[in-house]
This record gives structure tokens, C-alpha cells and sequence, in this order.
């Protein structure tokens, strides 16, 4: 087993390896209770119940489709990156797609499939690595860091930190609220134990908020922490089902937003993780195709089993800052995941103000490469700036991208730079003006 996770070329040991895993899955663990408060729409309070989606089902999805992506990227790939269904997705697929488009979630997951489809038949030709150097690296960060503001904002409003203002649009509540108290108490935990660099600190901020509220009597305490796997029949195989659902424009914009987002998202996080491991070979990333296919895949089962897009995480660097090199680390967090399915009564105690400094501090994780971005060239400063202003004040991934795209070619035109962009953006540049006459809802 050493050897064929590479311990000794790699200055590695089990000790370390675990210790990196359950670190990992520390950092991430949030996810579990996170992603079916945000896909069931927790947080907007006059949503017809019977149109949302049930939380024990995405609970067991989460943490079986985060245990299959770590499990196979660790055995297949041997990188020590885990997988979970990712922040920004499924903000996109709650808020810009069930809430505002009005799509079911039945469809929507059907569309998550079929980005999953697309994407695992790009990693299994060359087309992945000509889109890869084909995007402009300005954008590539601009995408990332656009989703963390997006990410941050939903936090904000959920904590009912940042509320609505007819003359403003937005503007800051009065802070009176009894749950809004408590999530900037819970920002502040989080904040400490982060700065503090604390392993796991989103979690622990995570517990420590809940407790707080439940001892001010804001959350209820639960009767039992351990409990029976919850029932995965209401959403397992629904994608499936849904499948003729998606032949409409609409869903076509989102079926290719879910596709962009996740090409984009898992590139960048595994060239990220993969550098600050000291593991890429001139600048690139041995064992590529492997470690998309198993993104790409974990899409797939994802979704058929009831969740969002699944990604590879930005957290992992926690892991790999512990020291994990190989892909050992990543099996050990699958291992967690699959263990913490037996821990679903904690779904009750997860309320809006508990979520909330999760949301808004892995805003601030993802936006961090925002300094990447070379903000003297106008040419590739304008483009990446609008993309990454736009997700938040549109409120959606899609229009960011899209307003990004448009405007790269013609900047680089009038800068006198045209020739250096690749023929694959001019092709784009139509796809989303179209995007902007036809799909957007
Ligand atoms: N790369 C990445 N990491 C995350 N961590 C939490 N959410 C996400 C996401 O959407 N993408």
C-alpha cells in the first residue's frame, strides 16, 4: 500500500497522511449540513414546502457522493484533494435556478447529470486541455473570485446582516435580530479560530454557534446526535427520471453554466492544491485527465444521488498544509464522510445564523485570487472586474461569466492585443451574447 501511494518518493508516512485527512475533512465537514439547508432553501421562509427538496435525502447524498470523489481521486488519481458538493453550485442551483427561474429541482438535478455527462466526456479527449489554454487566465481567477463575493452575499442575507432597501436596493439591517446576533457571533468564533489557524475552524465555529444558540434558547436542542442513515429514496435516481425535462433553452443556459463553472472550478482548485503540495511537473499537473474524470464522475453520481455539483475542494490545502502529499490523505477523509452519515440529527440545530460565517468566510477562501489578476492592463482588468462584480449584483454565476466573456475580446481588440485571443473565446462570445438575447430567464 506504501508504495503504491508513493510514500517514500513523496517523504511521506500514515501518520502524517491521516492526520491530513482528518484535517481535510474538518475544514470541510460544514458541507454535511450546509448543502441541504441551502438546496432546500432553509433560509427563505415563504417557499412552498412541498416544492422543496428533503434534507435527509441531500444529507445522505452529500456525504456519499463527497466519500465517492475523495475515495476514487485518492485510489485513481493519488492526489491528496477531497471532493463535496461545492458552495458556489449550489448557491447557483437553489437561488438562481429553483428560486428565481422557477425550475423544479426534480429538472434541475437532471441538468447537473448532464453536466456531469459533458464534462466527463471532455476529460476523455484532448478538447479538455485545448479549452484549458484557450481561457484567459485573468478569467479563470476572476470566476473563482466572483463566486466567493456571490457566496459571501448570500451569507450576508441570510444572517439578515444585509438586508433589502427601497432606495438602495441593499443596505445594512439594524442588528437587532435575535439569529442575526448570533451569526456575527459565529462570524467572530470563526474568524479567531481561523486567523489563529485552528484546523477545522469553519466546523468549530459551526458547533460553538449552535451551542451558543441553543443555550439562548434561538435553536432547539436535539434529542439524540447519533441516529439511523436517513432515507435517500426521495431524491435517489430523480435525475435520471427528469431526464426529458431538460430539452428547453432555459435549461440549456443552466445545464452550460453548471458545465463552465465546474470545468472552471475544478481546474483551478486542482492546479491550486496540487502546487502548494509541490506536486506539479513544469508547471503542470501529472495525471490530469485521471483527476477530472474523477471530478466529472463524482458529478454524475452526485447528482443521480441527490446533489448538487460536486467538486474538488479549495479546503484540501488544509489538508496538505498538515503535511498530506498523497492520495492516501484523500481516502482517510472519504472514509470520514461515509462515517458521518450516522450523524444526521445534527441536521436540526444547522438554522440560517449557524450556516451563515460558513458562507461568508469560504467567500473570502475563494476570493482570494483575486490578486492573480494583473489590474494595470485594462485590457484584462475591465473583463475580469466586470465578471466578478456581476455575480453578486445579478445574483448569478451564469451572467458573470457571461459579461466576462463579452467583454474580453473586445478589449483585447481595442488594445491592439485580438490575435492573442484564442479562436475558442470569439466562438463563446457569440454563445453568450446569445445567452444574453435568448436563455437568461
Ligand atoms: N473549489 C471549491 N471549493 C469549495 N469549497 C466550498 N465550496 C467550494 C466550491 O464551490 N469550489
Amino acid at each position: 500500500m506504501k508504495k503504491y501511494f508513493q510514500f517514500e518518493e513523496l517523504g511521506t508516512n500514515y501518520r502524517t497522511e491521516i492526520i491530513a485527512g482528518i484535517t481535510t475533512f474538518l475544514s470541510m465537514a460544514y458541507i454535511l449540513f450546509v448543502n441541504p439547508f441551502t438546496l432546500s432553501l432553509g433560509a427563505v421562509k415563504d417557499f412552498p414546502n412541498e416544492l422543496r427538496i428533503d434534507q435527509g435525502a441531500v444529507f445522505v447524498a452529500t456525504a456519499l457522493a463527497a466519500a465517492y470523489g475523495c475515495i476514487l481521486m485518492g485510489i485513481l488519481a493519488r492526489y491528496p484533494i477531497a471532493l463535496a458538493p461545492g458552495m458556489g453550485l449550489n448557491a447557483f442551483f437553489a437561488f438562481t435556478v429553483v428560486l428565481h427561474m422557477h425550475i423544479p429541482w426534480q429538472t434541475a438535478l437532471a441538468g447537473v447529470f448532464v453536466s456531469g455527462v459533458i464534462f466527463t466526456i471532455l476529460s476523455l479527449t484532448g478538447i479538455r486541455e485545448k479549452i484549458i489554454d484557450a481561457i484567459p487566465v485573468e478569467l479563470k481567477y476572476a470566476v473563482g473570485s466572483g463566486i466567493g463575493l456571490f457566496i459571501t452575499f448570500i451569507g450576508l442575507q441570510n444572517a439578515k446582516i444585509i438586508v433589502d432597501n427601497p432606495a438602495t436596493l441593499v443596505g445594512l439591517s439594524d442588528l437587532k435580530d435575535g439569529n442575526t446576533l448570533l451569526a456575527i457571533f459565529g462570524l467572530f468564533v470563526t474568524i479567531i479560530l481561523m486567523v489563529r489557524k485552528v484546523n477545522g475552524s469553519v466546523f468549530y465555529g459551526m458547533v460553538i454557534t449552535a451551542i451558543v444558540g441553543m443555550i439562548f434558547g434561538l435553536i432547539k436542542v436535539p434529542d439524540k446526535i447519533v441516529g439511523a442513515v436517513p432515507d435517500i429514496s426521495p431524491t435517489f435516481g430523480v435525475a435520471l427520471q427528469h431526464l426529458p425535462d431538460i430539452f428547453s433553452l432555459k435549461m440549456l443556459g443552466v445545464v452550460l453554466t453548471f458545465f463552465i463553472v465546474d470545468f472552471f472550478d475544478a481546474t483551478g482548485t486542482l492546479l491550486a492544491v496540487a502546487n502548494q503540495a509541490g506536486l506539479l511537473k513544469d508547471n503542470k499537473l501529472p495525471r490530469a485527465g485521471k483527476a477530472l474524470l474523477v471530478d466529472a464522475t463524482a458529478v454524475m453520481v452526485g447528482a443521480v444521488l441527490g446533489t448538487s455539483t460536486t467538486t474538488s475542494y479549495v479546503e484540501s490545502s488544509a489538508g496538505v498544509a498538515a503535511g498530506g502529499r498523497s492520495g492516501f490523505s484523500a481516502v482517510v477523509t472519504g472514509i470520514l464522510f461515509l462515517l458521518s452519515l450516522f450523524f444526521s440529527p445534527l441536521l436540526s440545530v444547522v438554522t440560517a445564523p449557524v450556516t451563515a460565517p460558513a458562507l461568508i468566510i469560504v467567500g473570502v477562501l475563494m476570493v482570494s485570487s483575486i490578486g492573480e489578476i494583473d489590474w494595470k492592463k485594462l485590457e484584462v482588468a475591465i473583463p475580469a472586474f466586470f465578471t466578478l462584480i456581476t455575480m453578486p449584483l445579478s445574483y448569478s454565476i451564469a451572467t458573470g461569466i457571461a459579461v466576462g466573456f463579452i467583454f474580453y475580446p473586445i478589449t483585447m481588440i481595442l488594445r491592439g492585443r485580438g490575435k492573442e485571443v484564442h479562436p475558442i473565446l470569439y466562438v463563446l462570445f457569440v454563445i453568450f451574447i446569445l445567452y444574453f438575447l435568448f436563455l437568461r430567464e
